[in-house]
């Protein structure tokens, strides 16, 4: 079972006020995945009759879902009288993010791969900003029945705050711990697609001594937490490694690797050794 996490980063032009994807990286992906099912024997890989293999694919929401989670502060407390104002951010931003992943799926599917959108906010809620009601009946249904789920962050109700931003990589985590196939092995392959070779002791970008953690343990490997250098609303990715240290406690490691180097992806799935950073 493969569980892949393509970043907002990547996807779309997160350093863009305005909603850009990145068509280039989206279409060279869609094909590094469907070559590396073909690899894997296409038919084989996603039919449960014949392979212990299934996908499924988590994206981010980049320039689409972070800049209207920001403006209208979806997720922070707010008076009764400012509820219509952010009720109707919370219905602009999941828009947003929905024509975000209606494009990706469209790539994904034109490629031959048999994606279905899977939408957060029609079915997953949460208390204080953690997931506390996913059923994942019906991703398990479409994995078995050789479908690849395609499911990203999205704004979702919460018990205590009515409203909240759900990150892809609090998604990746759930699903990561819960997903229970009946007919796949239950071994999991975590990868994380994103614009950077993994972790650093600080961000690369910002700083030029930043120096490479080919296996992170601990936040404490990292000397600068800093987030992102883009309009981030869900901690970038220090909130990233958060999430990924909890699965790794739970024995399940995970990889985060630069989707934008091409062939990455190919050889992530692949199983070939690719520089990136284990979190173990
Ligand atoms: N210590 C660090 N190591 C590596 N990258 C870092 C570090 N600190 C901050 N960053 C920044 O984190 C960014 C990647 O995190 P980000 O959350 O934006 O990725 P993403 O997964 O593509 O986005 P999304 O969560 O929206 O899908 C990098 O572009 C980098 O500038
Ligand atoms: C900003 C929204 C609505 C979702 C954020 O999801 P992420 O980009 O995976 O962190």
């Amino acid at each position: 079972m493969i569980i892949l996490k393509l970043g907002g980063s990547i996807l779309t032009n997160k350093n863009s006020k305005k909603a850009e994807v990145n068509y280039t990286n989206l279409n060279r992906i869609a094909n590094e995945i469907k070559n590396a099912l073909i690899n894997k024997g296409m038919d084989n890989f996603i039919n449960n009759n014949s392979s212990d293999q299934g996908l499924v694919i988590i994206h981010g929401a980049g320039s689409y879902g972070h800049p209207p989670a920001k403006k209208y502060e979806i997720g922070n407390n707010f008076n009764n009288d400012e509820y219509p104002k952010k009720r109707i951010g919370f219905s602009k931003t999941q828009i947003c993010v929905k024509k975000l992943n209606t494009i990706i799926c469209d790539v994904l599917v034109n490629h031959g791969l048999p994606c279905v959108s899977i939408q957060a906010s029609s079915f997953i809620t949460t208390k204080n900003k953690r997931i506390n009601n996913f059923n994942l009946d019906l991703i398990e249904r479409y994995i078995d029945e050789g479908f690849i789920p395609v499911i990203y962050g999205d704004v979702v109700l919460d018990d205590e705050l009515k409203v909240a931003v759900l990150s892809g990589d609090q998604i990746l985590q759930y699903i990561a711990i819960n997903l229970n196939l009946s007919s796949k092995s239950n071994k999991k392959e975590v990868i994380l697609g994103t614009d950077v070779n993994g972790v650093y002791t600080k961000n690369p970008k910002k700083y030029d001594d930043a120096k490479h953690i080919p296996v992170l343990t601990s936040l404490d490997d990292i000397d600068e937490l800093d987030s992102t250098t883009n309009i981030d609303v869900t901690g970038g990715m220090i909130g990233k490694i958060k999430e990924l240290l909890e699965l790794a406690e739970l024995g399940i490691e995970s990889k985060i690797i630069n989707a934008n180097e091409d062939g990455n992806i190919l050889d992530a799935l692949n199983n070939k050794d690719i520089k990136g950073t284990r979190i173990k």
